[in-house]
C-alpha cells in the first residue's frame, strides 16, 4: 500500500493533464484518474514479419511497431477513467485484452507511454501474489511482511497477526515455509493480510478465486466488509458471480481500449450475451434476498 498519491505521465502528456486538472478534486479525495492513458510495450527480441500495419486477433493487445520498426504491443490504448469514492468497478474482456495492464498501472507498477495517470489514496493491490512474500520463511512471518510490503508497521502487523492466521485456518501450516504452500494456500494468507488493514484503493485480480468454494464463502463476507469501507474496488475478473458479488459497475476492455462502461449487468450481457446477464441477476437478487 502506498502512503503517497502517484501521478505518472507520459512523455508527450497534455498539458491538460494530471496537474492542471487538480482544481476539480480536493486534496483528501480518494480518486483514480486516467487522461488518454496508453501503454505499450516494445518487444526487443519478438521474430516477426514486418509490420506495415497494426495487427489484431481476437485475443491480446494490438501489435504494431514503433518508429525505428521495433515490434510494439499496444497494451492500453487512450484510457480514460474517473473512478471516486463509493466505486466498485469489474473489469471484462477477453485474454490480453488489457485488464491486468490497467491494475498494473494503477497501482504505480507501470507508467503511462502517452496520456497520464493519477491516484489519490493508498492503493492495496492483491495480486502478483510473489511480490512482497518470501518463499523461504514462514506463513505466520509472511504475514507480517506482506502487511508492511502494504505500508503497516511490525507492530501493527503482530498484534493483528492471531487474527488473521485463525481466518486463513492454516493452523500449523503457518510454522512452514511459504514454498511448500499450495496457490490456494497463498491466496489465503494474502487475503488475511489484506482484509485485515484498510486501503482506500484496493486493486484485485482474479488470482484470488484460486481458494475452495467454502473458504470463498467466508472471505467474501470480509471482503465485501472490506470494500464497503475502502474507498474504491477496482476487480479484474472471468467469473460473473463474483464480479456480480463485489461490484457494481464495469468496464469491458476490448484490445486495451474501453469499450464499454456502465452497471455489470448490463456490461456482462453485452460482452457475454443475454445468459451471463441472468447469471449476474441472479445474484444479485440472491444478496438482496440475503441481507
Ligand atoms: N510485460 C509485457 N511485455 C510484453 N507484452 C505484454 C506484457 N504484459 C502484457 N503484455 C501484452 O499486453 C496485452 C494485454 O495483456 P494483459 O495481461 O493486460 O491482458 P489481460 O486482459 O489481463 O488478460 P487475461 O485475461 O488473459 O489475464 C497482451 O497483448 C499481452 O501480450
Amino acid at each position: 500500500m502506498t502512503d503517497d498519491d502517484h501521478t505518472t505521465e507520459g512523455a508527450d502528456a497534455p498539458a491538460h493533464s494530471a496537474h492542471s486538472r487538480n482544481t476539480i478534486v480536493t486534496a483528501s479525495a480518494v480518486r483514480v484518474d486516467t487522461w488518454d492513458a496508453s501503454v505499450d510495450f516494445p518487444i526487443f527480441d519478438a521474430k516477426t514479419r514486418s509490420f506495415k500495419k497494426s495487427v489484431l486477433g481476437r485475443a491480446g493487445g494490438v501489435i504494431g511497431a514503433s518508429d525505428s520498426g521495433v515490434p510494439m504491443v499496444e497494451a492500453l490504448s487512450n484510457i480514460d477513467l474517473h473512478l471516486e469514492h463509493g466505486d466498485r468497478i469489474g473489469l471484462v474482456g477477453h485474454n490480453g485484452a488489457g485488464k491486468s495492464t490497467l491494475l498494473r498501472l494503477l497501482s504505480g507498477i507501470y507508467e503511462p507511454t502517452r496520456g497520464a495517470c493519477r491516484v489519490r489514496g493508498r492503493v492495496a493491490p492483491v495480486f502478483d501474489l510473489g511480490v512482497g512474500m518470501d518463499p523461504e520463511i514462514s506463513g505466520f512471518e509472511n504475514i507480517i511482511i506482506r502487511g508492511m510490503f502494504l505500508g503497516m508497521t511490525r507492530k501493527e502487523m503482530l498484534a493483528k497477526s492471531d487474527d488473521i492466521a485463525e481466518f486463513t485456518e492454516l493452523g500449523q501450516h503457518l510454522e512452514m515455509p511459504l514454498r511448500t504452500y499450495s496457490t490456494g494456500m497463498r491466496v489465503r494468507l494474502a487475503l488475511g493480510v489484506v482484509t485485515s488493514i484498510d486501503p482506500e484503493i484496493l486493486i484485485l485480480d482474479e488470482g484470488i478465486g484460486a481458494v475452495d468454494a467454502d473458504f470463498m464463502r467466508k472471505a467474501r463476507k470480509r471482503l465485501q466488509a472490506l470494500v464497503e469501507r475502502s474507498g474504491i474496488l477496482v476487480f479484474a475478473s472471468h467469473s460473473n458471480e463474483f464480479l456480480a458479488q463485489l461490484c457494481d459497475r464495469a468496464l469491458w476492455i476490448d484490445k486495451g481500449r474501453i469499450k464499454m462502461e456502465g452497471g455489470i449487468e448490463d456490461v456482462v450481457g453485452a460482452y457475454e450475451g443475454p445468459a451471463a446477464a441472468a447469471q449476474v441477476r441472479e445474484v444479485l437478487n440472491r444478496m438482496e434476498a440475503d441481507e
